[in-house]
C-alpha cells in the first residue's frame, strides 16, 4: 500500500490527485491519495459529492481520494508527498510537513514559481526546510493545462529527479491513461523552464490585451525560449530540457491557451489593469506575476540578459506603461541570434 499526500486542493493539485488515483486504478496499484485543502468545507465537498466545484466544476473525482483540512493528518505517514500551493506560501506549509514527515518520504513539486527574498527554486526551498537531499526531492513539470487534464485529455508531462530510480518510480505512479511522464534528471532546467514561462506567458498575454498579433506573440515566445534556456544552463541545466515538454511544450501550451491564468493576467494587464486589480480578477494563481521580479533579480545575479521578462516585471511594478512594452523592446541593439 502507497501512501500520496496531495497538498493544495486547487485546480493542480485537485486534478493531480485524480491523476495518481486514476494510475493506481489502471495499474492495479494499491495507493491511498489523500488531499489537503485549506478550507474545511472543500475537504468536506470533496469527501461526501467528490467534486472540487470550485475549481473543476463538475469533474468527478475517484472515490478513493480522501481529503483533509488538517495539514498534519495528510501528511503523516506518507511515502510520497506532492506539493500544490503557491510558491510563496511553501515555505509556511513545510513547518508541518516536517514535524510530521516520514522517515524516506519523497517530495514532489507540481509548483511552478521561484521564492521572492531568496530567488530559492522550490526543490531548493524544500530541500533547505526539510533536510532532504536532490535524491527524495522530484519536480514535475511539462504542457499540463490542469483543466484540460481533469477532462482526461492526454498529455504528457516529465517527472525529474536527481536520482532517475526515484523518478521512474514516481513516474510509474502516475501513469495513466491519459497521462504520460518522462523521467528526466534535470531537475534544474526542467524547474526554471516552468518557472520562465509564466512571465514570457504574461507577456503574451500583454501582445493579446494589446491588439499585437500573432508575429508578435511568436516573436515573444522564440526569444522568450531564448532568455530562459540561458538563464538555466548558466545554473546548470541542460540545453535539451529546452526543446522537450518542460522547455517549449510548457511554453507553447501556456501561451496559447485561454485556460492559462498567466496568459489571462497578461491580457488583463495588456488591457490597463493594474497587476493588483489582474491579480483580484483572477481569482487563482498566476506565479509569473510574484516570480517574475525573482527572475530578474537571479538572472542580474549571474549577468544574463532576459530583456522580455525585464519588461514584464517593469510593467507589474508600474513602472513601464503597458504600451510601451513593445517599442522598448524593439529599440534594443541590434545582436546576433545565437547571442
Ligand atoms: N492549474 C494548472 O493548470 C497548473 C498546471 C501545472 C502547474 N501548476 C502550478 O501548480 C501550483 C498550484 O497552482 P494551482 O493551479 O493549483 O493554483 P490554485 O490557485 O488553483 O490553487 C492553489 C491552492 O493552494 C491553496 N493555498 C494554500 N495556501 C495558500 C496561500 N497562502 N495563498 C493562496 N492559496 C493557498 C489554495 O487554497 C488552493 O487550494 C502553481 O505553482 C502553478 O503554477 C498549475
Ligand atoms: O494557468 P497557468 O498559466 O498557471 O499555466 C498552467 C500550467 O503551468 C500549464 O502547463
Amino acid at each position: 500500500m502507497t501512501t500520496i499526500a496531495v497538498l493544495g486542493a486547487g485546480s493542480w493539485g485537485t486534478t493531480f490527485a485524480k491523476v495518481l488515483a486514476d494510475a493506481a486504478v489502471l495499474g492495479g496499484h494499491e495507493t491511498t491519495v489523500r488531499l489537503w485543502a485549506r478550507r474545511a468545507e472543500a475537504a468536506a465537498e470533496i469527501n461526501e459529492s467528490h467534486t472540487n466545484t470550485t475549481y473543476l466544476g463538475e469533474t468527478a473525482l475517484p472515490e478513493i481520494i480522501t481529503a483533509t483540512s488538517d495539514l498534519a493528518e495528510a501528511v503523516q505517514g506518507a511515502e510520497v508527498i506532492v506539493l500544490a500551493v503557491p510558491a510563496q506560501s511553501l515555505r509556511s506549509h513545510l513547518s508541518v510537513v516536517r514535524e510530521n514527515l516520514h522517515d524516506s518520504a519523497v517530495l514532489v513539486s507540481l509548483i511552478k514559481g521561484l521564492e521572492r527574498g531568496t530567488d530559492l527554486r522550490m526543490s531548493e526551498v524544500i530541500e533547505e526546510e526539510l533536510g532532504v537531499g536532490p535524491d527524495r526531492t522530484v519536480v514535475i513539470s511539462g504542457p499540463n493545462l490542469a483543466m484540460e487534464i481533469a477532462r482526461e485529455e492526454p498529455t504528457a508531462s516529465v517527472v525529474a529527479c536527481a536520482d532517475e530510480l526515484v523518478a521512474e518510480h514516481v513516474a510509474a505512479l502516475c501513469n495513466n491513461q491519459y497521462f504520460r511522464p518522462y523521467t528526466n534528471t534535470d531537475v534544474t532546467g526542467v524547474e526554471i523552464a516552468g518557472i520562465v514561462k509564466n512571465v514570457i506567458a504574461l507577456a503574451v498575454g500583454i501582445c493579446d490585451g494589446q491588439k499585437l498579433g500573432d508575429n508578435s506573440k511568436a516573436s515573444v515566445i522564440t526569444r522568450g525560449l531564448a532568455e530562459t534556456t540561458r538563464l538555466a544552463t548558466v545554473l546548470g541545466g541542460q540545453l535539451e530540457t529546452f526543446s522537450g515538454l518542460a522547455g517549449l511544450g510548457d511554453l507553447v501550451a501556456t501561451c496559447a491557451s485561454p485556460l492559462s491564468r498567466n496568459r489571462t493576467a497578461g491580457r488583463l494587464l495588456g488591457e490597463g489593469l493594474t497587476a493588483e486589480q489582474a491579480t483580484e480578477r483572477l481569482s487563482q494563481t498566476a506565479e509569473g506575476m510574484k516570480s517574475g521580479s525573482a527572475v530578474v533579480e537571479l538572472a542580474r545575479q549571474h549577468q544574463i540578459e532576459m530583456p522580455i521578462c525585464e519588461a514584464v516585471v517593469a510593467v507589474l511594478e508600474d513602472k513601464l506603461p503597458v504600451d510601451r512594452l513593445a517599442s522598448l523592446l524593439l529599440a534594443r541593439d541590434l545582436k546576433a541570434e545565437g547571442k
